[in-house]
């Protein structure tokens, strides 16, 4: 039976806001373009149940295995995931059938002003190493508080009084509704995105040729080539979510750009590199840098944990 015969293709989605949200946009990108509807089929993962600190256990799919499964067991035709969610590793018997054009990659402080107008000592929310390095280097006297939930309930926890602020994406932000909170954006030169930030991944089984091509129609090769050269990073710096590695590309005039650093979670050193070339050629330029930050002495600002 052809994809055609089999009534409305299933999205399977996690649940938050968030995912909702991303998943509706995709589901409604593919019936404008193909004519197929699409019904989403809402699936709760391990990183939504479990209360540790993503830093713990960031990095190996908590948020992306149980929607696989569902792909294997064949009780959903395709996920929809925050590409930054996705381990960088290959899983058996899935395809990543698409990478729909990029969203905002870039964070944001959500708070009462500008980070630099922040009070000394001030208590500023991430549960994320890359942040917690990078906004110490900016402002090392601010108090930087470990916290993890769904972006609600971390902009509650600013509302409420608890922080002072919280860094959050841009991307996840716009998809809530909340850019009202926003009081700064981090340009990439301030803070470096996470790998993937911003992008959404379309998986499906890796022997479905007819949902690989249908998928494919929302495709954007120039958001493929960005996020692959900034996961090649992270694969060779052998960092999960929870690395504290920034990566940035964009696509000028057909010339990609790659900018990554890792720093230090005390904020004290950071090494960050660039290099360009063809997009052709992202996972090489991916590869390429991670071996020159290698070479000065990643792997050890890496390991320093405090
Ligand atoms: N790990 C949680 C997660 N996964 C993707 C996003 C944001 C949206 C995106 O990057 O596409 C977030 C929340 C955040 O970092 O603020």
């Amino acid at each position: 039976m052809s994809t055609a015969d089999r009534g409305p293709l299933r999205l399977g989605t996690r649940r938050s806001l968030m995912a909702m949200t991303q998943s509706q946009q995709v589901a409604d990108a593919l019936t404008e373009r193909t004519g197929h509807a699409v019904e989403l089929v809402g699936v709760t993962t391990e990183g939504d149940v479990s209360k540790a600190l993503l830093a713990q256990i960031g990095g190996t799919g908590v948020f992306v295995n149980a929607l696989r499964d569902r792909l294997l067991a064949g009780e959903v035709d395709f996920a929809v995931h925050s590409l930054k969610d996705l381990p960088t590793g290959s899983a058996d018997g899935i395809a990543l059938a698409a990478t729909p054009p990029r969203d905002d990659p870039r964070d944001a402080l959500c708070g009462p002003c500008k980070l630099a107008d922040l009070p000394r000592g001030a208590r500023v929310g991430t549960g994320s190493p890359r942040r917690v390095a990078q906004l110490r280097a900016m402002r090392p006297d601010l108090d930087v508080v470990a916290i993890r939930g769904n972006a609600d309930t971390r902009l509650r926890k600013v509302a409420d009084g608890e922080l002072d602020a919280v860094v959050l994406a841009h991307a996840g932000l716009r998809r809530i509704g909340r850019l009202d909170a926003v009081a700064e954006v981090f340009d990439p030169d301030q803070m470096l995105p996470a790998p993937g930030q911003g992008s959404l991944a379309l998986e499906c089984r890796a022997d479905r040729a007819d949902l690989r091509a249908l998928l494919g129609t929302v495709d954007d090769p120039v958001t493929r080539a960005c996020v692959t050269a900034e996961r090649t990073v992270l694969a060779v710096l052998e960092g999960g979510c929870s690395a504290p590695v920034g990566t940035y590309a964009a696509e000028v005039e057909q010339e990609l750009h790659l900018t990554a650093a890792v720093a230090a979670i005390d904020g004290g050193r950071q090494i960050r590199l660039s290099a360009s070339g063809h997009p052709d050629d992202a996972e090489r330029l991916g590869r390429d840098l991670a071996h020159r930050l290698l070479a000065q002495g990643a792997d050890q600002l890496m390991g320093e944990r405090d």
